[in-house]
């Protein structure tokens, strides 16, 4: 039986992939589970990350299945529970950042946690509790757009604030700058002016890796991936390469994509320009009935056998817009994600074997549709996205996935990853 010294519970399956791979990455032998397993994991492992897909979904639902995450973290022996969320800090109006965190503050009798997404490997950093995403704030970044949790306001202590009762303090820059012992002064500080959640400042890994010591042995840890980076060595833990061995590729090569992202836009149009296959499916098309899931399967078996072939729902904002002007944003990303399911699921039954998903709601209706219940994290491509391998119904003989957040990887990603995998 698996005994993790650190679970994890994320709130979306790119996330939680994210999350695993800075945490291999600094050492530690890591299993994902998608969804909250019902028994024991039988494999050895330092930290266990359990995938849900509650970023969006109404808060109450997004309460109960982390705190059911909570509740069999512990019984597998976790010492310290990180609650990983987006690096662009994506949240509905409702939360659930807030009120999971409350949630799970309460449950574990604790009173004070910290909160920040920042991952500089990912140009994600908060300076005085304001999030920039490369050189802008947050809501310049294309995340003010986003189909279900556009982000309008980039100070988090205000976001944050928002969405819970708690008092919301800050962490800033000139005491993360000093070390753990400043950070625990603050700490202890804000403790006693009754804030019970800090956003805290880290423009640099430097800054992680000075926060890590000062959060040994607390209870809830609730940040993006980056933080992960300075949390191993509280175990003892020290960064290898041994973590992230995966089994050799086979079989054919497909992506699907919808993720409307910036970076998943640019991504798109480079394999489109590079003259690779590649298929539109159009959400008015589904909205009427047509069955866009089977037009595409026939359509990928006449390509796949010469390379990867791309199957996208990606659009630019305006595009979005109006397809949300007609059917809704939350049934409109309901039809577009059960379709690209049925399509990843139907491409597997073909034979395929090396899938790339891109997407964080998207890889969550995927992973399902697919049955796999547990992964595990190979080599990072680039920075929050690693191969993952995984068994499942369709691919008995195991399958490598990669599920990709919306904003993370290079232009060339998609073809990119495929290179990886021959290497
Ligand atoms: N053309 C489109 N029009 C409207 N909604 C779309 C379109 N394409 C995808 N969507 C929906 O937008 C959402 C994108 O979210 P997600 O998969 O998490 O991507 P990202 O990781 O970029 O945020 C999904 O719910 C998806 O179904
Ligand atoms: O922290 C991040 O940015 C990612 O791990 C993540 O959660 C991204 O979500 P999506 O953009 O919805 O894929």
């Amino acid at each position: 039986m698996t005994r993790a010294l650190l679970g994890c519970i994320a709130d979306d399956f790119t996330g939680a992939t994210d999350l695993a791979n800075n945490l291999v990455r600094a050492g530690m032998r890591v299993v994902q589970a998608m969804g909250v397993p019902t028994a024991p994991l039988d494999a050895e492992a330092d930290a266990i990350v359990v995938a849900l897909k509650s970023r969006t979904i109404p808060k109450d639902e997004a309460i109960a299945q982390s705190l059911a995450a909570l509740q069999w973290l512990k019984a597998q022996g976790a010492e310290q529970i990180y609650f990983k969320y987006c690096s662009t800090f994506d949240s509905t109006a409702e939360g659930n950042i807030g009120p999971v965190t409350d949630a799970l503050m309460q449950a574990l009798g604790t009173d004070f946690t910290i909160a920040t997404p920042a991952f500089p490997d990912n140009k994600r950093t908060v300076f005085k509790g304001y999030l920039f995403v490369g050189d802008v704030l947050l809501n310049e970044s294309g995340m003010q757009n986003h189909p279900l949790t556009p982000m309008t306001d980039p100070n988090l202590v205000r976001v944050l604030q928002a969405q819970t009762a708690s008092r919301v303090g800050l962490i800033d820059h000139g005491v993360v700058a000093q070390g753990e012992a400043a950070i625990r002064a603050r700490i202890d500080q804000l403790k006693a002016e009754g804030v019970r959640m800090a956003v805290v400042d880290a423009v640099s890994n430097a800054d992680l890796l000075r926060l890590g010591p000062a959060l040994k042995g607390m209870p809830l840890v609730t940040a993006g991936s980056g933080v992960a980076i300075g949390l191993p060595g509280n175990f003892g833990v020290a960064p290898s390469n041994e973590a992230a061995r995966l089994p050799a590729a086979q079989g054919l090569q497909a992506i699907v994509s919808g993720s409307c992202s910036v970076a998943t836009n640019q991504q798109v149009m480079d394999f489109i320009k590079a003259g690779k296959p590649a298929l539109a499916i159009d959400p008015l098309r589904i909205a009427a009935g047509v069955d866009v899931a089977a037009e595409a399967l026939a359509w990928a078996e006449g390509h796949m056998g010469q390379g990867p072939v791309l199957v996208y729902s990606t659009a630019e904002p305006s595009a979005v817009r109006a397809i949300q002007g007609k059917l809704g944003s939350e049934k409109a990303g309901a039809m577009v994600e059960d379709t690209i399911a049925a399509i990843a699921r139907g491409l597997v039954q073909r034979g395929v074997r090396q899938l790339i998903v891109a997407g964080g709601e998207t890889s969550g209706a995927c992973v399902q549709a697919l049955g796999i219940t547990q992964m595990r994290i190979g080599a990072q491509i680039d920075p929050g996205v690693p191969w993952c391998h995984a068994v499942a119904p369709d691919a008995k003989d195991g399958l490598h996935i990669t599920l990709k957040s919306g904003n993370f990887g290079s232009t060339d990603f998609f073809t990119k990853a495929f290179a990886q995998l021959l290497a």
